[in-house]
């Protein structure tokens, strides 16, 4: 969300935030219902002054005045009523259009209307050459018995997935031992519940907009989130954070679960999109000073990558542009890892940095230190999500007769050198 008076005095950068990010929004609605809103308080302002000045007459009027004067009060009353009455509605309406005002893009994001525009910033680690036909994920699981990816979806419906034997402890000794690393960079490991209000939802700004993309459970008035970050964004609302508190850094590990509503037909065989996954997920709040989000930024894309280059998976980072990176995001990189039986880098991290955007909607606030009150930046970033990131790491370290090799970093958890 942005607030009004920057709305009010950058009109021009607003306009190309809109259309960057190839949004529909009416910003001559909202300015002008922000007017309405603005003279009807002042005039409620002005109409309240003049029935207090009337009233503080009354006493010393002469008594045959004030009849007059109680009917001239008591119509300014009514009128205050009636204007306040609009008001409320108008001030919904001028609410609502904020709440889908896109955040500002950093200048140097590539401007374009989808991923098509995304660019390719680097690419890490090498590409494995086998010296043999590689198999997918899902061969590789049916040969070893690792997961039941059929008999389950009678019970549950399509994508849906059990782990089994070796791949089910592997997920687990993967998030603990991403728990543990994150937790040795300095980030407080939570678990964060994946029910949550619908107002938890407009805080990271998932709604208004992407209801579809929630399953909702209507009696308890509740939404199961996709992402921690949704739990972790409104956590301290209405909060106001001490300066010694921030940075605040935690590394929330939730199941997530995504209706993947526009999904029909993509990634349908095995574990690349499913409706229910886990996620460790990296989340800071900062002060809102650019230089010091940014710094987190590239820490968060760090310790991604530090896990990536631990698990020995090629990956490559990407600078999202203007229309990839979503309504709320400053910048946003996401890092792909590379599937051999796709040929394809496919993404398994997301980092955002979204300045005070979604600060604004939590009402997430802190006190500098000239003790004024300021909305903080929050970032998140995937630390690890499951099973996603086991398809790159099953596929790349894959033998001729079908076994895994286990990254170094795993192999003292599972206690060989093989899953
Ligand atoms: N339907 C899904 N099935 C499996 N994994 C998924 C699914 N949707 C997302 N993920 C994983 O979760 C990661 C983060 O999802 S995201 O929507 O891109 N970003 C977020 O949720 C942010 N909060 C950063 O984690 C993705 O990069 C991917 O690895």
């Amino acid at each position: 969300m942005l607030s009004l008076a920057f709305i009010r005095e950058n009109r021009g950068v607003v306009d190309k935030a809109i259309a960057d990010k190839n949004v529909a929004v009416d910003l001559d609605a909202l300015l002008a219902l922000d007017a309405e809103v603005r003279e009807a308080k002042t005039k409620v302002d002005r109409l309240r002054a003049e029935r207090n000045a009337i009233s503080d007459s009354f006493k010393s009027a002469d008594p045959a005045e004030r009849p007059a004067l109680g009917a001239k009060a008591k119509a300014i009353g009514a009128e205050i009523a009636e204007i306040e009455g609009g008001l409320s509605e108008k001030s919904d309406a001028l609410n609502a259009l904020l709440l889908r005002l896109p955040g500002i893009p950093w200048e140097g994001a590539p401007v374009g209307p989808d991923e098509n525009s995304n660019i390719v910033v680097r690419q890490e680690g090498r590409v494995p050459q086998f010296d043999f036909e590689p198999r997918d994920h899902v061969a590789l699981i049916e040969m070893n018995d690792w997961a039941d990816l059929g008999r389950i979806t009678q019970v549950s419906g399509s994508r849906q997935y059990c782990l089994k034997g070796r791949l089910a402890l592997l997920e687990q000794a993967l998030m603990f031992w991403a728990q543990q690393r994150l937790s040795a960079e300095g980030f407080t490991m939570m678990t964060v519940p994946a029910l949550a209000r619908p107002s938890a939802f407009v805080a990271t700004g998932h709604f208004p907009g992407h209801e579809e993309e929630a399953y909702e459970i209507p009696k308890d008035e509740l939404y199961l989130a996709g992402t921690g970050e949704i739990a972790l964004t409104s956590l301290h609302s209405g909060e106001i954070l001490e300066a010694q508190q921030l940075p605040i850094l935690y590394a929330g590990y939730s199941p997530c679960f995504r209706r993947e509503a526009g999904s029909a037909g993509r990634d349908v065989r095995g574990l690349l999109r499913v409706h229910q996954f886990y996620k460790l997920e990296q989340y800071v709040i900062c002060e809102d000073d650019p230089e010091v989000s940014a710094g987190w930024h590239a820490k968060l894309l760090a310790n991604a990558e530090m896990l990536l280059n631990d698990l020995e998976i090629p990956y490559q980072v990407i600078e999202a542009s203007t229309g990839d990176m979503g309504l709320g995001k400053y910048r946003m990189n996401d890092i792909e890892s590379w599937v051999p039986s796709l040929n394809k880098y496919r993404e398994t991290h997301s980092c955002s940095t979204l300045h005070d955007w979604q600060a604004r909607r939590a009402n997430l606030r802190w006190r500098d230190g000239e003790r004024k009150v300021r909305f903080v930046h929050t970032l998140n970033n995937t630390a690890l999500a499951s099973p996603r990131i086991l398809v790159p790491l099953l596929e790349n370290h894959q033998t001729a007769d079908g076994r895994v090799r286990l990254p170094k970093a795993l192999q003292p958890l599972m206690g060989g050198e093989f899953l």
